[in-house]
């Protein structure tokens, strides 16, 4: 019973951790600021990641495209997610490949790149990051640890205190997900 406890203590510690930095809310401000200007100015969302972080790319797409907790219009965003994009490019490019032919095939200048990574070092998402900028669009990166190779390389980084779990950046990065889709449904008309 004591390892159970220990994830509930751990994730306390961690979002306490987060807390106590206001700096982190005002980031996720700057971040839903980009996301309301851009759909307000008809570009898309386009969200990526590996594991349980493209689990939480394909939720934060799906409540922007679907809904969270208003009746609003819809809004443009996808996850790059699609397992026959995935296989074919993985197959025939290789997984580093993955996320940015998506960026490539269908990124505008003015679009949102939402790549993240608890470690901030998978080459998937960092190939992403470069397509993105190289089409024009802006890019908001969830990371943890030290922000890994993606430290400098967004727009707007929200950043998980360090931890030496990818699942304790995941409990935050659903956190800030969330708080911002909350920030659209406010902010977007
Ligand atoms: O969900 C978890 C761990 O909680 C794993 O599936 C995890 O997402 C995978 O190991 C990822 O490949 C880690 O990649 P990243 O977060 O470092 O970019
Ligand atoms: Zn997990």
């Amino acid at each position: 019973m004591e390892h159970i406890k220990k994830h509930f203590t751990e994730a306390h510690d961690t979002l306490a951790a987060f807390l106590a930095d206001d700096g982190n809310f005002r980031t996720i401000e700057q971040a839903g600021q980009l996301l309301v200007s851009a759909l307000k100015d008809g570009k898309k969302i386009i969200s990526c990641g590996n594991g349980g972080s493209m689990c939480d790319a394909m939720h934060f797409a799906e409540e922007l495209s679907g809904r969270y907790r208003n009746d609003r219009p819809a809004l443009a965003a996808m996850s790059i997610s699609d397992p026959s994009h995935i296989s074919c490019v993985g197959n025939d490019y290789g997984y580093d490949f993955i996320f940015s032919r998506m960026v490539e095939a269908i990124g505008q200048p003015g679009d949102v790149l939402f790549g993240i990574s608890t470690s901030g070092n998978s080459a998937n998402v960092l190939n992403a990051i470069q397509a993105a900028k190289a089409k024009g669009m802006k890019v908001i990166g969830l990371t943890g640890k030290d922000g890994g190779k993606m430290a400098g390389l967004c727009d707007v980084e929200v950043r998980a205190p360090k931890s030496n779990y990818a699942d304790r950046a995941q409990e935050i990065h659903i956190k800030v997900i969330h708080s911002l889709i909350d920030y659209v449904e406010r902010n977007i008309d």
